[in-house]
């Protein structure tokens, strides 16, 4: 059994080669796994509620750049589960939860990632050999980007144009074998290989797959909603989106991911504004701790918000997802465009606000929050990516807009679902609602505003759910909480509220002082609030935001294990004798050591093990 984190030579992550880390990267993950493995044989895990079990370990410390497994359980059995019949789950699923196959999602191609319908990929059914042909008919056909492709998994999810008969029925999803389950080698007909470095999640092993006539049986087609017969006949879907469930599912999984990387930045930046002391208020005073500055509390505060507001709205998103996903069993779709509104709306509002969030904290934080041992630059180059991943947040917004203009417009001949009766209010008050500086009137301001109301009405629901179950004092500071987050949102989208309520200067006035003196009336229990979500030093990885305060010690060791503070004449492409610098950084980027042997050796060393069960 291999120890449960082992890294070279003691030196952390930030020092491997491209090559190091994917090793490093594929050790943590079969040693991981083997644990939801270990988990599920003692039956505390199973295929139907694995998403904590899984979801902790690729939000821990030992993935903390990602996982070459990670799309296998994300969307590689997801798609399966929401995509195969009856007979296909029984074939794949088994192999795939006990990862004696290892598998990925792959959509988008270089040329297509957001229009899904323009995706250049075929697969032309052949009724003479039951089989259907995968072909990439140009360079921009190739899929790129799917997690593990590079060199880890030897399956995929592919999502294909499907023509039978001669004509084109759209995009569709196939289970497609990409290497040799006993060599690795890519089988023939597949040209694949990993993209290359990224901004982050640099352990995720995203890669490319091109197609040359590529022959799969024709029970590779995933069956559950369209069929093609053995003749060829093409049997349609009862709603042709429900070939985009797995996205829907991934979106709805990404908003608990923000919370998890939220809550950890805003826990660093406020514990280390706890311990860092600048300044003084008064001359000859001793310094201050900056938490005390009313200009950091604006920067933290409302992220520990919204940290309470996305785990809430969050929450309400799964059980919704959960009871649309069961009507749609029994063949009931009515909810099914609500979900993919709302999946997109969250998934887009928690991400870029997150994104935005976790780069106040690294900055709230000064010189050190830059430190690649503070943990904040690797935590916002994760939650930077998720405002592409999963649908461009742009795409998905325009979604939401295009659901909430056709829900408007038919609000007097149609029920309106649960997150969007907000609108019969507006529209009965005929957006002339009384401004009042209070919760209720901030939200109904945004109701009238619209697009910011699901998260708002979710969160408040459940705050007032909450103030049946908790103590006279936890209740008060969660109002502070609700407070601050209205308020703060209130005063973010004023140009709104003075466009469409009939807000006065006085009363934003008095909204701002009503804001500043929510931050004075937190600022006590703040480290509290962060000491709250109960994440231990080990999740963290942070040298700023340890439970002991001990922030400059843990800088100073960090800095020691450096390389080049060990071993000051270590050869470095900045400091080279010869003074080549631009030539050595061009010849390391044109490398691509994992693509220098089809078959990583970390395949045999750890993988083949692991995926035989050996390990
Ligand atoms: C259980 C295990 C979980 C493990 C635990 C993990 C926990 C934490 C760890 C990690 C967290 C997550 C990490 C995530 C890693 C993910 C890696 C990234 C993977 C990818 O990126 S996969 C590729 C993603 N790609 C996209 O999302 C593509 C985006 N584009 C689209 O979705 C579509 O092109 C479009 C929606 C933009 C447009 O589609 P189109 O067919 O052109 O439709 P339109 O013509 O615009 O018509 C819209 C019409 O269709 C309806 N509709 C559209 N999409 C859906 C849908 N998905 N579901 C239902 N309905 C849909 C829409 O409502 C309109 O209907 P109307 O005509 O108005 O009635
Ligand atoms: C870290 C990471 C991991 C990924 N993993 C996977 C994976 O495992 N499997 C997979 O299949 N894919 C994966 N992807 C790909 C991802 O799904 C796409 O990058 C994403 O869907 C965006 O598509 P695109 O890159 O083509 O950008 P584009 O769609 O080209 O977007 C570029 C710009 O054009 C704008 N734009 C595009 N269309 C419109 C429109 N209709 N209206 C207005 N503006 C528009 C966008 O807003 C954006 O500003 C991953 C991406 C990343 C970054």
């Amino acid at each position: 059994m291999l120890s449960k984190r082992e890294v070279f030579d003691g030196v952390p992550e930030e020092y491997l080669s491209h090559k190091e880390r994917y090793e490093n990267a594929i050790r943590n993950s079969v040693v991981a796994f083997s644990l939801v493995r270990k988990m599920q044989e003692e039956g505390k895990t199973s295929i139907n509620n694995y998403r904590d079990v899984v979801g902790g370990l690729l939000g821990s410390s030992v993935l903390r750049d990602g996982s070459p497994l990670g799309l296998h359980y994300i969307m590689f059995m997801p798609a399966i589960l929401n995509q195969a019949n009856e007979e296909q789950q029984e074939k794949w699923l088994p192999r795939a939860w006990n990862c004696s196959i290892i598998g990925s999602y792959a959509q988008t191609e270089l040329g297509h990632g957001t229009f899904i319908r323009g995706l250049e990929t075929t697969a032309t059914y052949d009724a003479a050999t039951k089989q259907f042909v995968l072909h990439s008919p140009t360079l921009t056909a190739y899929k790129w980007w799917p997690g593990g492709l590079g060199q880890t998994a030897n399956y995929c999810i592919v999502v294909a144009q499907l023509y039978t008969k001669g004509q084109c029925h759209g995009i569709h999803s196939f289970i497609i074998q990409v290497r040799d389950e006993e060599t690795h080698m890519p089988l023939p007909g597949i040209k694949i290989g990993e993209i290359g470095a990224k901004l982050g999640l640099n352990a995720v092993n995203n890669g490319f797959l091109g197609f040359d006539n590529y022959r799969i049986p024709r029970t590779n087609m995933l069956m559950k909603h369209a069929q093609v017969l053995e003749d060829g006949t093409y049997v349609k879907s009862r709603h042709s989106k429900l070939n985009y469930g797995a996205m829907v599912f991934v979106r709805v999984v990404i908003v608990f991911d923000m919370v998890n990387y939220l809550s950890k930045a805003v826990t660093i930046a406020t514990r280390f504004s706890a311990v860092r002391r600048q300044c003084q208020l008064k001359a000859g005073e001793t310094e201050c701790q900056i938490l005390d500055y009313v200009t950091q509390q604006h920067k933290l505060f409302v992220s520990i918000a919204a940290a309470h507001a996305f785990r809430i709205t969050a929450n309400k998103l799964w059980l919704t997802f959960n009871e649309v996903n069961e009507q749609l069993v029994e063949g009931n779709l009515q909810r099914l465009p609500e979900l993919h509104a709302l999946a997109c709306c969250l998934k887009a509002v928690t991400t870029a606000d997150t994104a935005a969030c976790v780069e106040r904290c690294r900055l709230a934080c000064g010189g050190h929050g830059y430190m690649m041992s503070s943990s904040l630059p690797l935590t916002y180059g994760l939650v930077t990516a998720a405002c592409t991943y999963e649908g461009e947040n742009t795409v998905l917004l325009l979604q939401t807009a295009r659901f909430l203009v056709k829900t408007y417009q038919q609000l007097d001949s149609k029920a309106l679902t649960p997150t969007v009766a907000y609108l019969k209010t507006a529209a009965a008050e005929r957006f002339c609602v009384g401004w009042s500086n209070t919760t209720e009137g901030i939200i109904r301001g945004f109701q009238v505003v619209a697009m910011r109301v699901i998260i708002m009405s979710t969160f408040n629901e459940e705050v007032q759910e909450m103030s049946r179950t908790v103590s006279p004092q936890l209740k008060e500071v969660l109002h502070q909480l609700v407070d601050l987050y209205c308020t703060y949102w209130a005063l973010e989208k004023l140009s709104d509220l003075l466009l469409y309520t009939p807000i006065s200067q006085k009363e934003v006035e008095s909204l701002r002082l009503r804001y500043e003196e929510t931050l004075t009336n937190l600022r006590p229990n703040a480290v509290g609030l962060v000491d709250a979500f109960d994440l231990r030093d080990e999740m963290l990885q942070s040298t700023l935001g340890s439970y002991d305060g001990r922030v400059y010690e843990r800088l100073m060791e960090e800095a020691m294990k450096s390389p080049l503070n060990a071993e000051p004449m270590l050869q470095s492409t900045l400091g080279s004798y010869d003074g080549r610098v631009y030539e050595r950084l061009m010849e390391e980027a044109m490398k691509s050591p994992l693509n220098a042997e089809p078959v990583n050796y970390t395949f045999h060393k750890y993988l083949k093990p692991f995926m035989q069960g050996k390990l």
